[in-house]
């Protein structure tokens, strides 16, 4: 079932197992190494995103079927049960890839898998599904808080979804990595006077949970039991805020020593419970199966309509580095507009191949980016396509996207030579425009052809809903000796924070519709 495309999951497929690749930064090189960081001394993005999706989550109430990891957390940074910067450091690392096809619920989520597995230097991945569903407002609150009683952390635990024996791991698989902040909380670990102020960022004064920081390992449970402990949670000098010490005893001590005990049985808890976690939603939330990397991937393409009557469909292809075995005989197979196969395509060779490695160990394969500049004749165009890989022993095996081939429609196509974004100033404010062209097969099909922008509802929202801001395209004109026309389309902010969200180009009529989505405003040329 892993076919390609996916709206649900192909954004979300991409930053999970791709790190470092041609087009975007990585995600996951953050919060490896664990300890590296741009934050305060004594901060890290690992931890920050651990402790995020659990703040998100802590005020699931898994028997009302509410809450959990739906970027409520966003709207509650203020209350005094999430103090901190890491908050919002999380929320403005996450932000700019928050789409129409990836909820920050879902990257919140993936950003706890890229935190325990930096941490963890790839030895615990969380298996990864997505489908979350972003909150548009608070909330109940409940996250606990460190002086509160064992018997109220037991209840929000229960809550939460999680037993005595769980809530003990939990803590215990949290508070492995990072560490309690001077500078959030006071009362726990007291800030010297004057201030330490050391390095770009300063320093936010932190005792950590652990002598091993940045290793998602079993050391802080070793050190508990060993009563040689620095924790501030659980030896701190306020017996008031001795969470962790309540909680690591709440059973006499028995889960938290077997933790202690085995490095293994550490790791395989806190990767079931944490695997929980990140998947506690609200039951009318569906998430999706695991995800997979898909081994051959359309990664980037598009298709112009040339004045000589062809078609230069330009395509990123991305392999799994393994199934080339070492070779690059990876044939595109195009089939035509009315399912004629068309020559096979090699790819353009020098200077394009790009490999990819993810940044922490067991992530997921290397990937190999190939590039293909695939000529076809208008009239019989394009409508699939098949991959031939021919492996280092010579072997070929086709891959057809599980039988029906990937799907490639020339039938909308923006024309990013054509198209071009700038900016506009509108009563003293700078707004973006987008202007584009695209070409439409068959257009008199259609009755309507748009370029649609999706847009935060509520610009003043930290986060809102999506929605489609549509603007008409006209006719411009026919490429000649095709049956292309072209159509021209702008689209003007309403807002100067406006993101510059994928847009797509729709076409309908009463036969049916065609559209291009989720093109990126990178391919189209900036103009002043
Ligand atoms: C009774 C339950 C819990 C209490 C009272 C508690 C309390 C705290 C406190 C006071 C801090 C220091 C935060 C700061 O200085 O900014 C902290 C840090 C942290 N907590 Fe918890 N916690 C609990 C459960 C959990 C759980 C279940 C997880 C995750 C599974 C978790 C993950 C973290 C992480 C990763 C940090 C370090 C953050 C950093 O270094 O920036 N905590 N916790």
């Amino acid at each position: 079932d892993n076919v390609w495309p996916n709206e649900a999951t192909d954004e979300l497929e991409k930053m999970l197992f791709e790190q470092q690749n041609p087009f975007e930064s990585s995600l996951a090189t953050f919060a490896v190494p664990c300890s590296a960081s741009g934050l305060a001394i004594g901060r890290g993005f690992g931890a920050e995103w651990i402790r995020n999706a659990y703040h998100d989550m802590a005020t699931a109430d898994v028997q009302a079927g509410t809450g959990g990891i739906d970027a409520s957390i966003v709207f509650e940074k203020d209350r005094p049960e999430n103090p901190g910067a890491g908050f919002q450091e999380t929320l403005d690392f996450f932000r700019p890839r928050y789409t129409t096809r990836s909820s920050l619920a879902d990257l919140f989520a993936m950003g706890a898998v890229f935190g325990v597995g930096g941490c963890s230097n790839g030895n615990i991945i969380l298996p990864y599904r997505a489908g979350r569903v972003d909150a548009t407002g608070p909330g109940p609150s409940g996250v606990p808080e460190p002086q509160e009683d064992l018997a109220t952390h037991t209840a929000k635990f229960v809550r939460q979804g999680f037993n005595t024996t769980e809530m003990i791991a939990l803590v215990a698989c949290g508070h492995t990595v990072g560490g309690v902040h001077g500078v959030d909380f006071p009362e726990i670990v007291p800030n010297p006077q004057p201030p330490p102020v050391t390095g770009p960022f300063g320093n936010d004064n932190t005792v950590f949970f652990d002598t091993t920081t940045s290793n998602f390992d079993n050391q802080v449970a070793k050190e508990f039991v060993a009563n040689i402990s620095q924790n501030p949670l659980a030896f701190g000098h306020n017996e008031t805020t001795r969470s962790d010490f309540r909680i690591f005893n709440a059973d006499g001590g028995d889960m938290i020593s077997r933790m202690a005990e085995s490095l293994d049985f550490f790791s395989q808890t806190c990767a079931t419970l944490l695997e929980r976690m990140i998947n506690t939603v609200p039951p009318s939330v569906k998430l999706t199966d695991v995800l997979q990397p898909l081994p051959v991937k359309p990664r980037k393409w598009s298709i112009d309509v040339n004045a000589d009557k062809t078609l230069t469909v330009s395509l990123t292809l991305r392999i799994v580095d393994t199934l080339l075995g070492g070779g690059i005989q990876a044939l595109v197979k195009p089939v035509s507009r009315t399912g004629a196969a068309l020559p096979a395509t090699s790819p353009v060779v020098i200077g394009n191949i790009s490999t990819s490695t993810c940044d922490y160990p067991n992530c997921g394969p290397s990937f190999v980016y190939l590039d293909y500049s695939i000529n076809i004749p208008a009239e019989q165009g394009i409508s699939s396509f098949t991959v031939d890989i021919t492996d280092g022993s010579g072997k070929t095996t086709t891959y057809n996207n599980g039988g029906a081939g990937f799907p490639l429609s020339d039938v909308v196509q923006p024309q990013m030579s054509l198209s071009t974004q700038t900016t506009k100033t509108v009563n003293g404010v700078t707004l973006q425009q987008l202007n584009v062209t695209a070409a439409v097969y068959n257009a008199d099909q259609y009755t309507n052809i748009s370029l649609i922008v999706p847009q935060p509802s509520n610009f003043s929202a930290t986060i809102s809903p999506w929605v489609a801001e549509v603007a008409p395209m006209k006719a411009s004109g026919k490429i000649a000796g095709t049956n292309y026309t072209l159509y021209t389309g702008s689209w003007l902010a309403s807002d100067e924070s406006a993101p510059q969200h994928p847009f797509d180009v729709l076409a309908t009529g009463p036969q049916g519709s065609a559209s291009s989505t989720f093109n990126s405003w990178g391919d189209v040329p900036f103009v002043l």
